[in-house]
């Protein structure tokens, strides 16, 4: 039975794939009691404890405005963190499969980014995410790094959750409309790299195509249209909602000032991780509509 080390379960990412995960192997799941990615003996003695055939590393530091003044911190977690666990994960044979940002990229190109595009991160968050993707690939060349973007899921935090919670009181709500990406479900991510590490896992032998790669949601839109189609379908499952879909007004983001500059393009072309993996991606609608089943099941 393979064992698999997963870092931050209780995360959106994380607590889906603490249950994708469960099918190909004896998972191993930790969040920051256990093992605190800002202490690198902590990681380098979590490893080597497990001995893990597989590492997924979804965890990290996602608080994009408060990175602007916790640099420090966030560094620690989101690229020195990833070296570490790329160094050990090295001395030990076990691929990582891990997570960054639509962030990493300026967002000023005409077109959807392909992953050869150079990125230019606007944001510190997106910074320590690249310098993390650079420490991990410089340290284990058998990882996959899965650029995604916009992550919602019924678990932790994120948008979606946000415009439902503002939506029950306010009369009007003001939303970003210059900022073009897909929303993406953590299902959708748990989902796909449980087949990308079971293809690993059942060809160990085998070329294994790591690097870097676009995993997002087909589709597009931008966070006035996403947070539109969440009220409007929120409200068709009988939520009582104060804010109407017409009263969700879009603005550019000049009007919503916030510490930390986001990209106004993060487009993703996925073409390369479907044409190498053989996989599909539904629309990002697919994925709100289902997060919203599920958080409307669970208001009993
Ligand atoms: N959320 C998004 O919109 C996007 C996320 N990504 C990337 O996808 C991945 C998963 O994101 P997502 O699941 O949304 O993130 P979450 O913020 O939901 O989860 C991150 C997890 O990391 C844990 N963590 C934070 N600091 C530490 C620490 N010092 N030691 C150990 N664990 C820690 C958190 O624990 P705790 O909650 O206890 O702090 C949390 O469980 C990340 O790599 C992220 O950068 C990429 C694009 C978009
Ligand atoms: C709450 C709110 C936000 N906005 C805008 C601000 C911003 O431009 C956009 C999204 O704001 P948020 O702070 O919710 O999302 P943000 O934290 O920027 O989300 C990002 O998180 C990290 C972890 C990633 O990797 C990214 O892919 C992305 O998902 O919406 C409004 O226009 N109106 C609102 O009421
Ligand atoms: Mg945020």
């Amino acid at each position: 039975m393979p064992r698999i080390l997963l870092t931050g379960k209780n995360g959106q990412v994380g607590f889906a794939l603490n249950q994708t995960l469960a099918v190909l192997g004896d998972v191993t799941a930790v969040d920051v009691h256990e093992c605190d990615l800002t202490k690198p003996d902590a990681i380098r003695d979590l490893i080597l404890t497990h001995r893990p055939d597989v590492i997924v590393h979804p965890a990290a530091y996602t608080a994009v405005d408060k990175a602007e003044s916790e640099q420090e911190l966030a560094y620690a977690i989101n690229a020195v963190a990833s070296g570490v666990i790329g160094e050990v994960a090295a001395q030990i044979g076990a691929p990582v499969f891990t997570f960054s940002t639509d962030y990493v990229y300026p967002g000023d190109k005409d077109g959807w980014y392909q992953e050869s595009d150079a990125t230019g991160p606007l944001s510190v968050y997106g910074k320590t995410k690249l310098a993390g993707e650079v420490a991990l690939a410089a340290a284990q060349p058998k990882h996959v790094t899965l650029r995604t973007s916009w992550v919602f899921g019924p678990w932790g935090g994120n948008f979606l959750k946000t415009m439902l919670r503002l939506a029950k009181d306010r009369d009007a709500l003001n939303v970003v409309a210059d900022q073009y990406g897909a929303p993406t479900s953590a299902n959708l991510l748990a989902d796909v790299t449980a087949q990308l590490v079971a293809r690993y896992l059942n060809d160990v032998d085998g070329e294994y195509p790591w690097g870097t790669y676009h995993l997002v949601a087909g589709g597009e839109t931008n966070w006035h249209g996403y947070a539109k189609y969440v009220i409007e379908h929120a409200a068709e499952l009988g939520w009582n909602l104060q804010v109407k879909p017409d009263a969700i007004k879009p603005i550019p983001a000049s009007d919503y000032p916030v510490p930390a500059p986001r990209p106004s393009n993060s487009q993703l072309d996925t073409t390369l991780l479907r044409e190498t993996f053989g996989l599909s991606l539904p629309d990002w609608q697919h994925g709100v509509r289902h997060t919203l089943a599920l958080l409307s099941a669970g208001r009993g």
